[in-house]
């Protein structure tokens, strides 16, 4: 007799909810503003780039966890949801479907729960088409396009009003001073000095504290407008807005965006063409730790992996507040003995964390984070993005982001890459203009020095 699969033999983790959901094809958006229209409640999910994406309103069922299983056990929860749901999705894209948002924390040692959370309504939008689709765990819901439709209607009534800047808004520090940042920063060094690793990811927090309570939609919408490259994510309180993607699978194609390697625009003598590819991509520093970021992603996805390209040389990522030295790598995905590629959450425990957000070597870096940030990242720099239920997903990493820990404080986080010739007063001020588009999108003025 041959063995059993291992999922054959894995206990429930919990009994998967009945789901039921259709999806349907609805006309085209407004082109101005796209999904923003949705961007009304506070309570949102939203993933956004470019104006299309996913905005999800409310819950149908969640699944919380944490420690170092945290992704294989969403994984097996989420198939034990599809296995146990009736899907009616005629459009069959990426994204449509039964669908669950997540954000995942980053450390596995962090008793911050992980989260997956299907909605009850998505709004999709790509490439100018619509989509809506509806999900109920009632046996006895009239499943069909105008339910859906009076559902939304329904989350649609209840509109956010806007927050107006307030003269009780502050920006109060984190867990540690900046003092005691720059010091975390110079002992890392001496660990890179000493040859324990080549690059450490250090980060800190800093707390809006606001006068009146924040207008999520609002700061979500602000961010999906000046930061259209980026991924505008908001899933249960972390929001933010990510250049960075770790993993997005579609159909067999997985693709990768790396980040290392920052400056700062408002610190760019104005008008000198070719600035930042003179200072960014010119520096060996810049190079260096970009290479280190770009290595450790290529090396855990090439298992997955038939082929895989990506620029021999990386580019320079032009936004807002930064330009980055950025690499694009695309794969195509290596089919199981059955035909089946691994799915984005497949993926992403296989590379999370990168030397983007942790360093090199990992183990070492994680261990050192630890002792020197004091600070409970959280959800920060963990995976946050969505799947649906054949595989798809988009996956990015909570970069530029914040928690909304009440409706008037909101912690915020930052970081960054650490090597042998960084300078802590360099870094701070890096994490300065990381900081800038939450505190821009709240309405806070930006520390004056930076
Ligand atoms: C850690 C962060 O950013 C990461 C660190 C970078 C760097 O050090 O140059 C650049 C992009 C991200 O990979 C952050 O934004 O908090």
């Amino acid at each position: 007799m041959s063995n059993p699969s291992p999922a054959a033999v894995a206990t429930p983790l919990t009994q998967a909810p009945a789901l039921r959901s259709i999806t349907f094809e609805r006309g085209d958006l407004e082109l101005s503003t796209g999904l923003l229209d949705y961007v009304i409640r506070n309570d949102v999910h939203t993933w956004i780039r470019r104006g299309g994406g996913l905005v999800g309103f409310g819950e149908v069922a969640r699944f919380t966890t944490s420690g170092p299983g945290r992704f294989a056990e969403g994984q097996q929860w989420w198939r034990e949801v599809i296995a146990a749901a009736d899907v009616v999705d005629p459009l069959a894209r990426p994204g449509t479907g039964l669908l669950a948002f997540g954000s995942f924390a980053f450390s596995k040692t962090s008793r911050h729960p992980s989260r997956l959370i299907v909605p009850k309504i998505i709004v999709g939008s790509r490439d100018g088409k619509s989509w809506l689709t509806y999900i109920t765990d009632d046996d006895g819901a009239e499943l069909s396009p105008a339910a859906a439709e009076t559902a939304l209607a329904s989350f649609l009534d209840d509109v956010e009003p806007e927050r107006k800047p307030s003269q009780e808004d502050r920006l109060a520090p984190g867990i540690l001073t900046e003092e005691q940042w720059m010091t975390a920063v110079s002992r890392g060094v001496a660990h890179i000095r000493d040859g324990e690793l080549s690059k450490l990811v250090l980060a800190r927090d800093v707390v809006a504290e606001l006068g009146s309570p924040i207008s999520t939609a609002q700061v979500l919408r602000e961010l999906a407008v000046r930061y259209s490259d980026c991924w505008t994510y908001s899933v249960d309180g972390l929001i933010g807005s990510t250049p960075e993607m770790l993993i997005k699978v579609e159909d067999q194609t997985a693709r990768a965006r790396v980040l290392a390697g920052t400056l700062d625009r408002s610190s760019a003598p104005a008008g000198e063409a070719g600035y930042a590819d003179r200072v960014l991509a010119g520096s060996e520093k810049q190079q260096h730790e970009h290479e280190i970021a770009i290595d450790s992603l290529t090396r855990q996805l090439e298992p997955f992996t038939r082929t895989m390209t990506s620029h021999s040389e990386p580019f320079v990522l032009e936004l807002p507040n930064v330009w980055h030295l950025a690499s694009d790598v695309t794969a195509e995905l290596a089919p199981d003995g059955e035909g089946r590629v691994p799915s984005s959450l497949a993926l992403v425990e296989a590379l999370h964390p990168t030397a983007a957000v942790c360093g090199t070597p990992t183990t070492v870096a994680g261990e050192l984070i630890r002792e020197l940030e004091h600070l409970e990242r959280g959800p920060y720099a963990g995976p946050v993005g969505w799947m649906d239920a054949v595989g798809n997903g988009e996956w990015g990493i909570a970069l530029r982001g914040a928690v909304v820990e009440t409706p008037t404080r909101v912690r915020m986080y930052a970081g960054c890459g650490i090597v042998e010739a960084s300078q802590p007063t360099a870094e701070l001020a890096e994490t300065w203009s990381k900081f800038r588009p939450m505190i821009e999108a709240l309405g806070l003025p930006v520390p004056l020095r930076y």
